[in-house]
Protein backbone atom coordinates (compact mmCIF):
# COMPACT_ATOMS: atom_id res chain seq x y z
CA UNK A 1 0.00 0.00 0.00
CA UNK A 2 1.40 3.50 -0.88
CA UNK A 3 0.16 6.08 2.07
CA UNK A 4 -1.44 9.18 0.60
CA UNK A 5 -0.12 11.87 2.47
CA UNK A 6 -0.94 15.64 3.03
CA UNK A 7 0.96 18.48 3.55
CA UNK A 8 -0.15 21.67 5.48
CA UNK A 9 2.03 24.24 5.28
CA UNK A 10 4.60 24.64 2.30
CA UNK A 11 7.56 26.73 3.77
CA UNK A 12 11.18 25.22 4.50
CA UNK A 13 10.06 22.19 6.59
CA UNK A 14 7.37 21.41 4.45
CA UNK A 15 9.24 21.24 1.29
CA UNK A 16 12.03 19.62 2.96
CA UNK A 17 9.56 16.75 3.98
CA UNK A 18 8.31 16.36 0.53
CA UNK A 19 11.86 16.00 -0.95
CA UNK A 20 12.44 13.09 1.00
CA UNK A 21 9.34 11.64 0.57
CA UNK A 22 9.46 11.80 -3.15
CA UNK A 23 13.09 11.31 -3.39
CA UNK A 24 14.63 9.29 -0.56
CA UNK A 25 12.18 7.12 1.19
CA UNK A 26 9.26 4.27 0.41
CA UNK A 27 5.80 3.87 0.92
CA UNK A 28 4.34 7.61 0.69
CA UNK A 29 3.31 9.77 -1.89
CA UNK A 30 2.59 13.60 -1.63
CA UNK A 31 -1.30 14.21 -2.97
CA UNK A 32 -1.81 17.37 -1.86
CA UNK A 33 -0.56 20.49 -0.35
CA UNK A 34 -2.31 23.04 1.75
CA UNK A 35 -0.85 26.18 2.71
CA UNK A 36 -2.41 30.01 3.18
CA UNK A 37 -0.37 31.08 0.52
CA UNK A 38 -1.87 29.17 -2.16
CA UNK A 39 0.32 29.97 -5.07
CA UNK A 40 2.87 28.72 -2.28
CA UNK A 41 0.99 25.03 -2.31
CA UNK A 42 0.29 25.21 -6.08
CA UNK A 43 4.37 25.42 -6.80
CA UNK A 44 4.83 22.12 -4.28
CA UNK A 45 1.82 20.56 -5.41
CA UNK A 46 1.30 20.72 -8.98
CA UNK A 47 5.52 19.29 -10.50
CA UNK A 48 4.11 16.26 -8.05
CA UNK A 49 0.08 16.13 -9.60
CA UNK A 50 -1.02 16.59 -6.24
CA UNK A 51 -4.12 19.00 -5.38
CA UNK A 52 -3.61 22.48 -3.53
CA UNK A 53 -5.54 23.75 -1.00
CA UNK A 54 -5.39 27.29 1.11
CA UNK A 55 -6.53 25.90 4.34
CA UNK A 56 -5.91 22.81 6.14
CA UNK A 57 -9.45 22.16 6.95
CA UNK A 58 -10.09 21.12 3.04
CA UNK A 59 -6.91 19.07 2.98
CA UNK A 60 -8.04 16.92 5.43
CA UNK A 61 -11.21 16.56 4.22
CA UNK A 62 -9.77 15.06 1.12
CA UNK A 63 -10.85 11.60 1.12
CA UNK A 64 -7.70 10.94 -1.43
CA UNK A 65 -5.83 11.86 1.94
CA UNK A 66 -4.73 8.90 4.54
CA UNK A 67 -2.66 10.69 6.68
CA UNK A 68 -1.40 14.30 7.46
CA UNK A 69 2.30 15.59 8.03
CA UNK A 70 1.86 19.54 9.46
CA UNK A 71 4.88 22.40 8.90
CA UNK A 72 2.58 25.55 9.45
CA UNK A 73 3.74 27.72 12.16
CA UNK A 74 3.64 26.22 15.94
CA UNK A 75 1.26 28.78 17.25
CA UNK A 76 -1.25 27.02 14.78
CA UNK A 77 -1.07 23.36 14.36
CA UNK A 78 -3.81 22.77 17.10
CA UNK A 79 -7.14 23.23 14.82
CA UNK A 80 -5.28 20.96 12.19
CA UNK A 81 -4.01 18.27 14.66
CA UNK A 82 -7.71 18.47 16.01
CA UNK A 83 -9.42 18.08 12.71
CA UNK A 84 -7.02 15.40 11.35
CA UNK A 85 -7.69 13.66 14.57
CA UNK A 86 -11.67 13.91 14.55
CA UNK A 87 -11.31 12.52 11.24
CA UNK A 88 -9.66 9.56 11.90
CA UNK A 89 -6.30 10.41 10.39
CA UNK A 90 -2.54 9.45 11.44
CA UNK A 91 -0.82 12.92 12.10
CA UNK A 92 3.03 13.89 12.11
CA UNK A 93 2.86 17.64 13.36
CA UNK A 94 5.83 19.65 13.40
CA UNK A 95 7.60 20.43 17.07
CA UNK A 96 5.78 22.18 18.96
CA UNK A 97 2.62 20.20 18.91
CA UNK A 98 1.16 23.33 20.31
CA UNK A 99 2.26 26.58 22.08
CA UNK A 100 -0.40 25.87 24.94
CA UNK A 101 -0.59 23.40 27.13
CA UNK A 102 -4.27 23.73 27.17
CA UNK A 103 -4.21 22.99 23.14
CA UNK A 104 -2.45 19.46 23.53
CA UNK A 105 -4.70 18.27 26.23
CA UNK A 106 -7.67 19.09 23.78
CA UNK A 107 -5.71 17.41 21.42
CA UNK A 108 -5.35 14.45 23.94
CA UNK A 109 -9.11 14.60 24.81
CA UNK A 110 -9.78 14.04 20.68
CA UNK A 111 -7.40 11.22 20.76
CA UNK A 112 -8.25 9.28 23.41
CA UNK A 113 -12.48 9.61 21.95
CA UNK A 114 -11.11 8.55 18.92
CA UNK A 115 -9.63 5.26 20.92
CA UNK A 116 -6.48 5.55 19.67
CA UNK A 117 -2.74 6.76 19.62
CA UNK A 118 -2.73 9.45 15.79
CA UNK A 119 -0.27 12.04 16.36
CA UNK A 120 3.15 11.86 16.33
CA UNK A 121 5.24 14.72 17.07
CA UNK A 122 8.39 15.67 15.39
CA UNK A 123 11.09 15.23 17.92
CA UNK A 124 13.06 14.04 15.36
CA UNK A 125 16.22 13.68 17.68
CA UNK A 126 14.55 10.76 19.35
CA UNK A 127 16.04 9.35 15.95
CA UNK A 128 19.36 10.21 15.64
CA UNK A 129 22.03 7.33 16.35
CA UNK A 130 24.36 8.97 18.30
CA UNK A 131 21.30 10.11 21.18
CA UNK A 132 19.93 6.30 20.71
CA UNK A 133 23.75 4.81 21.89
CA UNK A 134 23.64 7.40 24.66
CA UNK A 135 20.19 5.97 26.15
CA UNK A 136 21.53 2.54 25.80
CA UNK A 137 24.80 3.30 27.33
CA UNK A 138 22.30 4.79 30.35
CA UNK A 139 20.16 1.52 30.21
CA UNK A 140 22.87 -0.70 30.29
CA UNK A 141 22.98 0.07 33.71
CA UNK A 142 27.32 -0.11 33.53
CA UNK A 143 28.20 3.39 34.35
CA UNK A 144 25.56 3.38 36.92
CA UNK A 145 22.71 6.27 37.15
CA UNK A 146 22.78 9.67 35.44
CA UNK A 147 23.48 12.66 37.64
CA UNK A 148 23.76 15.54 35.02
CA UNK A 149 22.76 16.67 31.69
CA UNK A 150 24.63 18.85 29.85
CA UNK A 151 23.27 20.18 26.41
CA UNK A 152 24.53 22.86 24.20
CA UNK A 153 22.30 24.08 21.13
CA UNK A 154 24.03 26.50 18.66
CA UNK A 155 22.63 27.97 15.55
CA UNK A 156 24.34 30.43 12.93
CA UNK A 157 21.67 33.07 13.03
CA UNK A 158 17.94 33.57 13.33
CA UNK A 159 15.82 36.24 11.08
CA UNK A 160 14.37 39.29 12.94
CA UNK A 161 11.19 37.81 13.48
CA UNK A 162 12.51 35.46 15.82
CA UNK A 163 11.89 36.19 19.34
CA UNK A 164 13.32 35.39 22.90
CA UNK A 165 10.47 33.35 23.22
CA UNK A 166 11.22 30.87 20.17
CA UNK A 167 14.49 30.30 21.93
CA UNK A 168 12.60 28.53 24.32
CA UNK A 169 9.54 26.94 22.52
CA UNK A 170 10.75 26.51 19.12
CA UNK A 171 14.51 26.03 19.86
CA UNK A 172 15.03 24.72 23.54
CA UNK A 173 12.07 22.50 23.21
CA UNK A 174 14.44 19.87 21.55
CA UNK A 175 16.56 19.19 24.51
CA UNK A 176 13.42 19.64 26.55
CA UNK A 177 11.93 16.53 24.56
CA UNK A 178 15.46 14.75 24.18
CA UNK A 179 16.46 14.45 27.53
CA UNK A 180 12.85 13.55 28.77
CA UNK A 181 13.20 10.61 26.35
CA UNK A 182 17.38 9.89 27.18
CA UNK A 183 16.44 9.90 31.17
CA UNK A 184 12.89 8.60 30.75
CA UNK A 185 11.63 10.72 33.56
CA UNK A 186 9.74 14.53 33.63
CA UNK A 187 11.29 17.50 34.16
CA UNK A 188 9.91 18.57 37.97
CA UNK A 189 11.22 22.47 37.78
CA UNK A 190 13.13 24.84 35.32
CA UNK A 191 14.61 28.21 35.88
CA UNK A 192 15.71 30.38 32.61
CA UNK A 193 19.59 32.22 33.46
CA UNK A 194 20.53 35.02 31.15
CA UNK A 195 23.90 35.61 30.36
CA UNK A 196 25.24 38.99 29.20
CA UNK A 197 24.23 39.03 25.41
CA UNK A 198 25.87 38.90 22.24
CA UNK A 199 26.34 41.65 19.87
CA UNK A 200 25.79 39.50 17.01
CA UNK A 201 22.14 39.58 17.83
CA UNK A 202 18.82 41.94 17.33
CA UNK A 203 18.58 44.09 19.93
CA UNK A 204 15.36 42.47 20.97
CA UNK A 205 17.26 39.27 21.65
CA UNK A 206 18.63 37.96 25.26
CA UNK A 207 20.96 35.44 23.44
CA UNK A 208 22.46 33.30 24.30
CA UNK A 209 20.34 31.95 27.54
CA UNK A 210 20.65 28.84 29.96
CA UNK A 211 18.00 26.70 31.02
CA UNK A 212 18.68 24.88 34.31
CA UNK A 213 16.05 21.96 35.11
CA UNK A 214 15.67 19.16 37.29
CA UNK A 215 14.26 15.75 36.74
CA UNK A 216 11.68 13.40 39.04
CA UNK A 217 14.94 11.88 40.18
CA UNK A 218 17.14 14.83 40.96
CA UNK A 219 19.07 15.27 37.53
CA UNK A 220 20.12 18.51 36.65
CA UNK A 221 20.27 19.16 33.46
CA UNK A 222 21.41 22.68 31.57
CA UNK A 223 21.10 23.88 28.25
CA UNK A 224 22.83 26.56 26.51
CA UNK A 225 21.18 28.30 23.51
CA UNK A 226 22.68 30.13 21.78
CA UNK A 227 21.47 31.28 18.19
CA UNK A 228 24.06 33.54 16.85
CA UNK A 229 27.07 32.00 17.21
CA UNK A 230 28.11 32.35 13.47
CA UNK A 231 30.57 29.46 13.10
CA UNK A 232 27.82 26.56 11.89
CA UNK A 233 25.21 24.29 13.69
CA UNK A 234 26.26 22.90 16.68
CA UNK A 235 24.33 20.27 18.98
CA UNK A 236 26.12 19.31 22.18
CA UNK A 237 24.99 16.83 25.13
CA UNK A 238 27.23 14.99 27.60
CA UNK A 239 25.98 13.05 30.24
CA UNK A 240 26.97 12.00 32.89
CA UNK A 241 26.67 8.62 35.51
CA UNK A 242 28.17 7.87 38.64
CA UNK A 243 31.06 6.04 37.23
CA UNK A 244 31.21 7.55 33.90
CA UNK A 245 30.13 9.61 30.55
CA UNK A 246 28.95 10.01 27.30
CA UNK A 247 29.13 12.67 24.93
CA UNK A 248 27.30 13.10 21.34
CA UNK A 249 29.25 12.95 18.79
CA UNK A 250 29.07 15.10 15.33
CA UNK A 251 28.10 14.33 11.90
CA UNK A 252 31.51 13.82 10.78
CA UNK A 253 32.88 10.76 9.16
CA UNK A 254 36.27 12.08 8.58
CA UNK A 255 39.01 13.93 10.63
CA UNK A 256 41.47 16.24 8.80
CA UNK A 257 45.04 16.02 10.87
CA UNK A 258 47.69 18.75 9.04
CA UNK A 259 50.01 21.42 10.27
CA UNK A 260 47.51 23.44 11.76
CA UNK A 261 46.18 21.12 13.51
CA UNK A 262 42.99 18.12 13.39
CA UNK A 263 39.80 19.44 12.41
CA UNK A 264 36.38 18.08 10.57
CA UNK A 265 33.10 20.28 9.10
CA UNK A 266 30.99 21.87 11.50
CA UNK A 267 27.07 21.24 10.70
CA UNK A 268 25.86 24.50 8.86
CA UNK A 269 22.03 23.68 10.04
CA UNK A 270 19.63 21.01 11.02
CA UNK A 271 18.84 19.67 7.87
CA UNK A 272 22.68 18.47 7.69
CA UNK A 273 23.08 17.32 10.91
CA UNK A 274 19.40 15.35 11.40
CA UNK A 275 18.98 14.37 7.88
CA UNK A 276 19.37 10.62 8.68
CA UNK A 277 17.25 11.07 11.69
CA UNK A 278 14.24 12.99 9.70
CA UNK A 279 14.71 10.25 7.02
CA UNK A 280 13.89 7.52 10.20
CA UNK A 281 11.13 9.54 11.58
CA UNK A 282 9.48 9.89 8.19
CA UNK A 283 10.18 6.58 7.06
CA UNK A 284 9.13 4.97 10.18
CA UNK A 285 5.84 6.91 10.47
CA UNK A 286 4.86 5.92 6.48
CA UNK A 287 5.57 2.07 7.74
CA UNK A 288 3.51 2.91 10.58
CA UNK A 289 0.50 4.10 9.09
CA UNK A 290 0.54 1.38 6.52
CA UNK A 291 0.44 -0.98 9.61
CA UNK A 292 -2.48 1.57 11.53
CA UNK A 293 0.24 1.62 13.66
CA UNK A 294 1.28 4.28 15.87
CA UNK A 295 4.79 5.06 16.29
CA UNK A 296 7.30 7.82 17.75
CA UNK A 297 6.38 10.83 20.15
CA UNK A 298 2.50 11.20 21.49
CA UNK A 299 0.75 13.92 22.17
CA UNK A 300 1.97 13.26 25.80
CA UNK A 301 5.29 13.83 24.71
CA UNK A 302 3.98 16.89 22.96
CA UNK A 303 2.20 18.34 26.18
CA UNK A 304 4.81 17.67 28.74
CA UNK A 305 7.02 19.92 26.41
CA UNK A 306 4.92 22.43 26.43
CA UNK A 307 4.44 22.20 30.14
CA UNK A 308 8.39 22.84 30.56
CA UNK A 309 7.91 25.68 28.51
CA UNK A 310 5.68 27.33 29.73
CA UNK A 311 7.47 27.24 33.75
CA UNK A 312 10.41 28.47 31.22
CA UNK A 313 8.80 30.89 29.47
CA UNK A 314 7.43 32.46 33.19
CA UNK A 315 10.93 31.74 35.21
CA UNK A 316 12.13 34.60 32.25
CA UNK A 317 9.45 36.56 33.15
CA UNK A 318 10.08 37.00 36.67
CA UNK A 319 14.10 37.81 36.55
CA UNK A 320 15.34 33.78 36.14
CA UNK A 321 13.42 32.30 39.39
CA UNK A 322 12.75 28.24 39.37
CA UNK A 323 9.38 27.15 38.52
CA UNK A 324 8.11 24.03 39.10
CA UNK A 325 6.46 22.64 36.25
CA UNK A 326 2.79 21.73 36.33
CA UNK A 327 1.43 19.00 34.56
CA UNK A 328 -1.53 16.43 34.69
CA UNK A 329 -0.49 12.89 35.75
CA UNK A 330 0.27 10.40 32.71
CA UNK A 331 -3.05 9.12 31.48
CA UNK A 332 -2.90 5.38 31.49
CA UNK A 333 -3.57 5.72 27.61
CA UNK A 334 -0.42 6.80 27.08
CA UNK A 335 1.34 4.62 29.36
N1 LIG B 1 12.48 19.63 13.50
C1 LIG B 1 13.23 20.67 13.16
O1 LIG B 1 14.45 20.69 13.33
C2 LIG B 1 12.58 21.83 12.53
C3 LIG B 1 11.25 22.02 12.69
N2 LIG B 1 10.65 23.13 12.19
C4 LIG B 1 9.22 23.31 12.46
O2 LIG B 1 8.50 23.22 11.24
C5 LIG B 1 7.39 24.10 11.26
C6 LIG B 1 7.46 25.02 10.05
O3 LIG B 1 8.65 25.75 10.11
P1 LIG B 1 9.30 26.38 8.77
O4 LIG B 1 9.07 25.50 7.62
O5 LIG B 1 10.67 26.78 9.12
O6 LIG B 1 8.39 27.70 8.59
P2 LIG B 1 8.07 28.48 7.25
O7 LIG B 1 7.70 29.86 7.66
O8 LIG B 1 9.18 28.30 6.26
O9 LIG B 1 6.78 27.73 6.66
C7 LIG B 1 5.54 27.73 7.27
C8 LIG B 1 4.49 27.66 6.17
O10 LIG B 1 3.21 27.45 6.78
C9 LIG B 1 2.25 28.29 6.11
N3 LIG B 1 1.15 28.50 7.05
C10 LIG B 1 1.17 29.21 8.20
N4 LIG B 1 -0.01 29.11 8.84
C11 LIG B 1 -0.78 28.29 8.09
C12 LIG B 1 -2.08 27.77 8.22
N5 LIG B 1 -2.85 28.07 9.29
N6 LIG B 1 -2.56 26.96 7.26
C13 LIG B 1 -1.81 26.65 6.17
N7 LIG B 1 -0.56 27.11 5.98
C14 LIG B 1 -0.05 27.91 6.93
C15 LIG B 1 3.03 29.54 5.74
O11 LIG B 1 2.38 30.26 4.70
C16 LIG B 1 4.38 28.95 5.34
O12 LIG B 1 4.42 28.62 3.97
C17 LIG B 1 7.42 24.81 12.62
O13 LIG B 1 6.59 24.13 13.51
C18 LIG B 1 8.88 24.69 13.04
O14 LIG B 1 9.08 24.70 14.43
C19 LIG B 1 11.34 24.05 11.45
C20 LIG B 1 12.68 23.90 11.23
C21 LIG B 1 13.41 22.77 11.75
O1 LIG C 1 13.65 23.11 14.97
C1 LIG C 1 14.45 23.90 14.58
C2 LIG C 1 14.11 25.32 14.28
O2 LIG C 1 12.71 25.49 14.25
C3 LIG C 1 14.70 26.13 15.41
O3 LIG C 1 14.44 27.51 15.21
C4 LIG C 1 16.20 25.90 15.52
O4 LIG C 1 16.70 26.62 16.62
C5 LIG C 1 16.49 24.41 15.70
O5 LIG C 1 17.88 24.20 15.77
C6 LIG C 1 15.89 23.61 14.58
O6 LIG C 1 16.15 22.24 14.76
Amino acid sequence: MTVRIGLIGAGGMGRAHVERIEQELAGGRIVAVADLNLDGAKAVAEPLGATAYATGAELIADPQVDAVLIATFGKVHAPDVLAAVEAGKYVLCEKPLTTTPEDALRIMEAEEKVGKKLVTVGFMRRFDPGYNEMRATLQGGDLGYATLLHCRHRNPTVPEGYTTRNMIDDTAIHEIDICRYLLGEEIVKVRVDTPRATSHRFEHLQDPLVLVATTESGVLIDDEVNVNIHFGYSIECELVMEQGTVRLGDQNHTITRDAAGERHAVCGSHIDRFHDAFNQEVQQWIRAVERDEHTGSTSWDGYAATCVVDAALASLEDGGREVEVAMIEKPAFYA
